[in-house]
């Protein structure tokens, strides 16, 4: 579904991404995973079509969307991203933040009240029962979720959700894990770009390695072989 094809990027003279291949299948829940400035952020950047490649090409159901990467990303083509630090509006209500991601999408009021309902459906209780509460007041872990709940008000065919697992308490993560499988199941293409490797390989079914800014491994995440190479400390102290 999305595929990024000997993609480099450069920040003026910082070299982020050299030569990165990697792709995700429609329907498939894949990981990136590697650590601090190992360049996930500038890579989920890039698949979400937010910033354009200094070489290689981004495709979009075999389609080339290189050039088609603007500030907007391929919002129109079904792809949310969200971003590390969430970009919440901590004084607006949970109702409002979520309004505000079909809003953004072009939904009208009734389209709007349907999907609402859909996205609550896969919020956890106290998101819920908060939904008037400013999202400011909510614990990290319900932040991230009305995070995701924003960008599913988009309806969007491909999320991309960039360290999902920051700052939260480890059970507060395998909920954020746990609605991303669910999402997923409902046949939504789903990636992370992750440092906590050996958590995002408990959910996911596939994963790559990305350490300086190039893609050292790609697999599956049922082969043995994946879990022992993250275990050898491949990532050091950074897999948890
Ligand atoms: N706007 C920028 N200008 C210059 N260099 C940048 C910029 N953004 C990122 N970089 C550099 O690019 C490299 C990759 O950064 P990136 O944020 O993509 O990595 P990351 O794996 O997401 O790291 P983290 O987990 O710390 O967010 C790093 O060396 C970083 O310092």
């Amino acid at each position: 579904m999305i595929e990024a094809a000997g993609v480099e990027h450069r920040y003026e003279g910082v070299l982020a991404l050299h030569d990165v291949s990697v792709s995700a299948p429609a329907g498939s829940f894949t990981a990136i995973v590697g650590p601090n400035g190992a360049g996930k952020s500038t890579l989920a950047l890039i698949l979400a079509g937010a910033i354009r490649p200094t070489a290689g090409r981004l495709l979009l159901d075999g389609a080339d969307v290189t050039e088609r990467a603007g500030r907007r990303g391929l919002v129109e083509a079904g792809v949310a991203l969200i971003p590390e630090g969430r970009r919440l509006f901590g004084q607006l209500t949970v109702d409002e933040n979520l309004t505000l991601g079909a809003f953004g999408a072009g939904a009208g009021r009734a389209e709007t009240a349907r999907r609402l309902a859909e996205v609550y459906g896969l919020m956890p209780e106290a998101v819920r029962k908060g939904k008037d509460r400013a999202v400011a007041t909510l614990s990290g872990g319900e932040q991230q979720m009305v995070a995701i709940g924003r960008a599913l008000m988009a309806r969007p065919r491909l999320v991309l959700i960039d360290e999902p697992s920051l700052g939260l308490a480890p059970i507060l993560i395998d909920k954020v894990y746990e609605t991303l499988a669910m999402l997923r199941q409902t046949g939504v293409t789903v990636m992370v770009f992750e440092q906590l490797a050996v958590k995002a390989l408990q959910y996911v079914d596939r994963f790559a390695v990305i350490e300086r800014g190039q893609i050292r491994h790609q697999g599956l995440a049922s082969d043995p072989d994946a879990r022992e190479m993250l275990r050898m400390g491949y990532m050091g102290a950074e897999a948890a």
